[in-house]
């Protein structure tokens, strides 16, 4: 199967696949029309949500009185509310783009984009992953030819973007790569490091059916975790 066939973005497979990892234009565009209020919008913190959604309707000295989602009425210390990113970074793909990066934003995004099952989000150089504690269909294949030799910001956050960067970066400098992965018990990584080997083992073989020569499947025996 040549790689240009695998990479039909009307495959259905692929199609399936792209629904785990990005929000399509309409829902985009759907989510970035709510109603927002700069001046008013912030982030209040919730015993149970950790933060929730408010509206500031008076300010008085070091003191905010806000209304929550809820419908309750709160009299909060001006430190305790956070602002709230305006409705164009909902889901954001990276966390660094956020105009303000506080607690509750980075909460919020990486809960939504959850919610919708996208469990890979960048915050700068680093790849937030959430596990999804279910098989989704965004390690086959045709998401590795997908990723394969793209910039990070040509195709949706994905571990594989990562390992693609670091695969490049050793073939073009001859240098050993590292990778950090890191998280509490069950956070997933060794799931995730068992993908970043898969897909090294991917994208080698394929690079030895193009031609690019022998050496290259043996990386994956390389990598030390
Ligand atoms: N990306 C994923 N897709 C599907 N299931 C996942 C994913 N990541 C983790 N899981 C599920 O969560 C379980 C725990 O993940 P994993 O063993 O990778 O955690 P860990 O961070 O290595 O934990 P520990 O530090 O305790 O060894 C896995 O057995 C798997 O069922």
């Amino acid at each position: 199967m040549s790689i240009e066939g695998i990479l039909d973005p009307n495959d259905p497979e692929l199609k399936e696949s792209m629904k785990f990892l990005t929000m399509t234009t309409e829902e985009r565009i759907k989510l970035q029309a709510q109603p927002f209020d700069g001046k008013k919008a912030c982030w209040v913190p919730d015993p149970k949500e950790s933060f929730i959604a408010a509206e500031i309707v008076e300010t008085q000295g070091e003191e905010v009185t806000v209304k929550t989602s809820k419908g309750d009425s709160l009299t909060l210390k001006k430190d305790d509310v956070q602002q709230m990113n305006p409705p164009k970074f909902e889901m954001c793909d990276d966390m660094a783009n956020l105009t303000y990066l506080n607690d509750a934003s980075v909460l919020h995004n990486l809960r939504e984009r959850y919610k919708n099952w996208l469990i890979y989000t960048y915050s700068g150089l680093f790849c937030v992953a959430i596990n999804p504690y279910k098989r989704l269909p965004i390690y086959t294949m045709k998401v590795v030819m997908m990723y394969r030799g793209k910039k990070r910001t040509e195709v949706p956050p994905h571990l594989f973007a990562i390992a693609d960067n670091a695969y490049s970066n050793m073939l073009r400098d001859r240098e050993n790569q590292s990778m950090l992965i890191t998280g509490e018990s069950g956070a997933g990584k060794t799931e995730n490091t068992k993908k970043v080997i898969q897909y090294f083992a991917y994208v080698a073989a394929a690079s030895v059916k193009k031609g690019e020569g022998k050496k290259q499947i043996h990386i994956s025996n390389h990598v030390y975790v």
